[in-house]
């Protein structure tokens, strides 16, 4: 059941923001943390969940209304796992260009068979700052990376990721087409259920 009429979204992200909006829809009344703070918290947490929370915590206490946070990112099988929690940060913090150069250069001659990756996102509701029950979704999303950046929509490492099922990369998907098959509408899509609005 449906608590609230409104709540922030706990993201700086254009990217994330304009997918979450448009896979919320009309439901609910949409505010961004951008109106009341350009201070983003430090991601201090050791997991995509500790992150979402976190994150989560410090929009409702900041705007006094339920907050929502995504906490997302990449993992390469190749590298391990990375960059994992650190996607954003993996260049350094110098944005998706340089996070991008770097993920190919660290693939550089690794064969197609071993350059699977997987998307992965936490998405948690916080109902109000001190909320000791934060509702918490996760979704993830199968494909591997490519030799080199391919299509202009989406954000982030989309130019790289090749999505299996529709044979292309997800950045060459059309917003619409992502955001069903993505580990954020995955994500989204568990969180709706629970909140009866799916
Ligand atoms: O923390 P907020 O303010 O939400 O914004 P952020 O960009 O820092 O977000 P994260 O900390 O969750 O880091 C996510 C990283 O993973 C990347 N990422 C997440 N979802 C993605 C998607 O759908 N397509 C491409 N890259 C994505 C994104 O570009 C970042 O480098
Ligand atoms: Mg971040």
């Amino acid at each position: 059941m449906m608590l609230f009429k409104e709540l922030v979204l706990a993201s700086h992200n254009a990217g994330k923001l304009k997918e979450l909006q448009a896979m919320l829809g009309d439901a609910v009344r949409v505010r961004s943390i951008g109106e009341f703070s350009d201070i983003e918290p430090e991601e201090t947490g050791l997991s995509f969940v500790e992150n979402a929370i976190l994150k989560a915590r410090n929009a409702a206490r900041i705007s006094g209304l339920p907050a929502l946070a995504d906490d997302s990112g990449l993992a390469v099988d190749h590298l391990g796992g990375a960059p994992g929690i650190y996607s954003a940060r993996y260049a350094g913090g110098q944005g998706d260009a340089a996070n991008n150069a770097k993920l190919l250069d660290a693939l550089k001659d690794v064969p197609d068979a071993e350059r699977g990756a997987q998307f992965v996102c936490a998405l948690a509701l916080l109902r109000h700052a001190d909320d000791p029950l934060p509702i918490l979704c996760e979704g993830l999303w199968q494909g591997r990376i490519l030799h080199s950046a391919q299509g202009e929509h989406g954000f982030g490492y989309d130019p790289l990721f090749w999505v299996p099922e529709r044979d292309c990369s997800s950045a060459e998907l059309a917003p619409k087409d992502k955001n069903q098959l993505s580990h954020r509408a995955r994500a989204m899509a568990l969180l709706k259920q629970r909140l009866g609005i799916a």
